[in-house]
């Protein structure tokens, strides 16, 4: 055929293939979740996470620290209140200076001075009902309420030492409103405010739930998380969080959401774009690479090389720790 239909020569060698991808999966790239507990001694596997484990306060150094040796850049920190009594409408034990976050993120900058600490800021772990805000009597969101809870629990991972903040709620307006108090408390020059900006109600989280123990106690999250039909709805909330003052756009879940992660690069182009591939996404590449679909490393690979093409150059993944060690050789 003519000259313009040959391709083929073009990706004829590994290395050439290679080049063809725009972004290439670093180790500095991976942010890991951590469950963090309020019993200092735990160490518990989450069965429906596939080697996660939820882990108390005298646990982490020594799990991280050989991840550290390898090449952990960074981890995102969930709390997981499970003393009775811990829950109340209000999440009250979210900001707790004893709480899992605050002490852990203490902990945490002691012993590894250059790993970037994000704290995920949300209400869901922590309050009786499970949603990701304050309640009103009628079980919507109370949009003030939950927004400045938020935003109070937001500077107080900050204050605490958290390199990030990543709100998770999906409350209208609440990065405006953490911008401002990092503003006002003269440390928003010191904090990275990363915005859950789309991120979508679906079946994907379950693990997490699990995990957090943060199911909804009734209804669901279809009030606040954005419907998976909703492009345009994502559109506006990242432009929206961006105008707000967001340092990096967040996109969750990943896979399923490639299109979106690919407006978001578009329309901030100027910032970092994250995707968080969630509990649903990796459980489920478990169990087909445990069902004889695929590899498991290939999947891994292929699945996050796909949130890579699609524009994003941060990634939460749980297979983190599996990383650290296939990016070596
Ligand atoms: N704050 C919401 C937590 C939310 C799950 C949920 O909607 O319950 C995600 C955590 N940010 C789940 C993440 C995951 O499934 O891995
Ligand atoms: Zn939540």
């Amino acid at each position: 055929g003519d000259i313009s239909s040959q391709l083929h020569g073009g990706y004829s060698h590994p290395l050439a293939r290679s080049w063809q991808a725009e972004r290439q999966l670093t180790k500095s790239m991976l942010i890991f979740p951590l469950f963090v507990s309020d019993q200092p001694e735990e160490e518990t596997l989450i069965p429906s996470l596939p080697n996660q484990y939820r882990r108390g306060l005298n646990r982490l150094v020594p799990y991280l620290a050989p991840l550290v040796a390898k090449g952990l850049r960074s981890v995102i920190l969930f709390g997981v209140p499970i003393a009775p009594g811990a829950k109340d409408a209000l999440g009250t034990a979210a900001d707790d200076p004893e709480g899992p976050v605050i002490q852990a993120i203490r902990v945490l900058r002691r012993a590894f001075p250059d790993l970037f600490i994000t704290a995920d800021v949300c209400l869901c772990e922590y309050t009786s009902h499970g949603h990701c805000g304050i309640l009103r009597d009628d079980g919507s969101l109370n949009n003030a309420l939950s927004v400045d809870r938020i935003s109070d629990v937001a500077m107080a991972y900050a204050d605490a030492g958290a390199h990030c903040v990543a709100p998770s709620d999906m409350n209208d307006g609440r990065i405006r409103a953490i911008k401002l108090k990092l503003i006002e408390a003269g440390i928003a020059h010191q904090v990275v405010l990363m915005s859950y900006a789309a991120k979508f109600s679906g079946c994907l989280y379950g693990p997490f739930r699990d995990a957090a123990g943060s199911c909804p106690s009734f209804g669901d999250r279809r009030c606040y998380q954005l419907p998976p039909g909703g492009r345009g709805l994502a559109r506006r909330a990242i432009v929206r969080d961006i105008n707000e003052g967001a340092d990096i756009i967040m996109v969750k879940p990943a896979s399923q959401y490639l299109d979106i992660i690919s407006d978001a690069k578009e329309l901030g182009k100027d910032l970092p774009v994250a995707a968080y591939q969630v509990s649903g996404e990796f459980a489920m590449i478990h169990a087909a690479a445990k069902a004889g679909v695929f590899d498991l490393k290939q999947m891994a690979f292929e699945a996050t090389e796909g949130i890579l093409r699609a524009g994003a150059t941060i990634v939460v993944s749980y297979f983190t720790p599996e990383f650290l060690d296939w990016l070596d050789n």
